[in-house]
């Protein structure tokens, strides 16, 4: 059975509250029950943290045994050479993901330091974009 982290950055522990023009109204929690349907046969992990070391330390953790990282760093995104760092340290293949369209808008959210570690980015589709990052490694 593939084993699948989704990694939420800081702030995602919010969703449903935080900006819901932005993030929708859904809270991370339900969308998860709803992703592990769709994925029956996949072990699908959840992690949330806001602190930078405990996303790296996950990452440490899973790096060498999992399938995939699904990875929406939040603001950490934009800033964290750290994190950038720890998915190049690992063998496990990550994806990017980011609920709403991040080159739509301000400036600062338009670099990434992670997507030159990842397979691939997926952008602006909501919570459906978890879906299909996790849809790549299956
Ligand atoms: O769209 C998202 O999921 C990302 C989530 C955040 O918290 C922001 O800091 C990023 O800039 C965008």
């Amino acid at each position: 059975m593939k084993k699948i982290l989704i990694l939420n950055g800081p702030n995602l522990n919010l969703l449903g509250k935080r900006e819901p023009g932005v993030y929708g109204n859904q809270s991370f929690e339900d969308y998860f029950e709803t992703l592990k349907a769709v994925f029956p046969d996949v072990e699908l992990h959840y992690f949330q943290s806001n602190h930078e070391g405990g996303l790296i330390d996950k990452i440490h953790e899973v790096g060498f045994s999992f399938d995939g990282i699904v990875i929406n760093a939040g603001g950490y995104t934009h800033t964290s050479i750290a994190l950038a760092d720890a998915l190049s340290s690992v063998t496990t293949p990550a994806v990017e993901v980011h609920i709403s369209n991040i080159h739509a808008r301000e400036s600062f959210r338009h670099h990434s330091y992670l997507t030159s570690r990842c397979k691939g980015i997926i952008a602006g589709l909501g919570l459906r974009g978890y879906e299909l990052a996790v849809r790549y490694f299956v």
